[in-house]
């Protein structure tokens, strides 16, 4: 898919099928949404676009609100790019366009995409106040000659795969669940940082990560069975999040990946987190002597769940 990103001015849009939405995640729902479109403009013999924000819109309504978001812009813009279907259109979320009602900004697709059917996700909303809903999209429709369509949603034992339900997974560690409803291993991206020099000396070194994007989603605390990239490389990883209550760290949380079989100074070196597996919740030994003894256990436990 093409990535668009200066629209108005720059070009001139065949008549397509298109659907709106903050695609956070870029997960299994959206691919089902994306396959819906392409059905419908195949049947109309319209190009299909994908209308989405670079800024999540929360983040322009509310200065002060913190996102946790499942992708941050180039992540998304990578997933998207892979997928298949024609254009999709970066459209910057002004406050002008938030002020917009749902009439108007439909009447703004039609004019400056030429969006002749929009395809609406089964429970997306949209124009100020998001207090209309499908009926009245389809009122809207019928003045301004765009034909509107409500998408399924993709459900698996009754629930609807969303972003919000796979944050809500990540955020209680079910980190299998939101792998499976993504439909790929949920990541971290980032750089390797100073911690307190402690990992080495109980035989565990720790690559500390500092990931690249603050607004990104951090799983609950906990161990996690993980694999790790760095220049390419793909290596087995035990991964603990949490503030490391044993050597009395305080309250800073860190994310540190103990890497399996590996040795090295990789310290400022960029570093892929994959996540694959919870393996127990964080504890406080009550000594570091118990602490090695569990940590040669989740080696264990990491090298017997991952393969390379
Ligand atoms: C797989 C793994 C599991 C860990 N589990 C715990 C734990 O349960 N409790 C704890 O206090 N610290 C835990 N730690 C953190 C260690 O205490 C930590 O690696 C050590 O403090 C080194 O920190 P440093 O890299 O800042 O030197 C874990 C670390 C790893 C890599
Ligand atoms: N197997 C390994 N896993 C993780 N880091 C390793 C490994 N081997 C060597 N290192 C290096 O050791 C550093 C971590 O050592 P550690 O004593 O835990 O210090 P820090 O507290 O700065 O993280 C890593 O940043 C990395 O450069």
């Amino acid at each position: 898919m093409q990535i668009i990103t200066d629209a108005i001015q720059s070009f001139s849009f065949p008549p397509c099928a298109a659907t709106i939405g903050c695609f956070d995640g870029v997960h299994r729902g959206h691919q089902y949404l994306l396959q819906q479109v392409t059905e419908v403009a195949r049947q109309e013999g319209l190009c299909t676009a994908l209308i989405t924000f670079p800024v999540h819109p929360r983040q322009v309504m509310q200065s002060d609100y913190q996102p946790q978001l499942l992708s941050c812009l180039p992540q998304k813009t990578n997933l998207i790019q892979s997928l298949p279907g024609d254009y999709c259109i970066m459209l910057p979320f002004t406050h002008e366009l938030s002020c917009l009602t749902a009439r108007e900004f439909m009447q703004f697709l039609h004019q400056q995409y030429n969006v002749r059917t929009l395809v609406i996700g089964y429970d997306h909303r949209f124009g100020h106040n998001r207090s209309e809903g499908f009926e009245d999209y389809c009122r809207y429709g019928e003045e301004l000659h765009i034909k509107v369509v409500q998408a399924q949603a993709l459900t698996e034992e009754n629930i609807s795969i969303s972003s919000s339900v796979i944050r809500a997974l990540l955020k209680e560690g079910n980190i299998t669940q939101a792998n499976h409803y993504l439909g790929y291993s949920y990541y971290l991206d980032g750089t390797v940082v100073n911690g307190y020099k402690v990992g080495r000396k109980l035989g565990f070194p720790t690559a500390n990560l500092l990931p690249s994007c603050p607004d990104k989603l951090i799983p609950a605390e906990g161990v996690y069975a993980v694999y790790t990239y760095i220049e390419g490389q793909r290596y087995k990883g035990m991964l603990n999040i949490g503030c490391r209550p044993t050597v009395h760290n305080g309250t800073n949380r860190s994310i540190e990946v103990n890497i399996l079989d590996f040795s090295g100074d990789i310290y400022h070196k960029q570093m892929r987190i994959e996540f694959q597996h919870f393996i127990r919740k964080e504890q406080s030994f009550p000594n570091l002597d118990a602490l090695i003894e569990q940590l040669k256990e989740d080696r264990n436990t990491v090298s017997e769940l991952l393969t390379l």
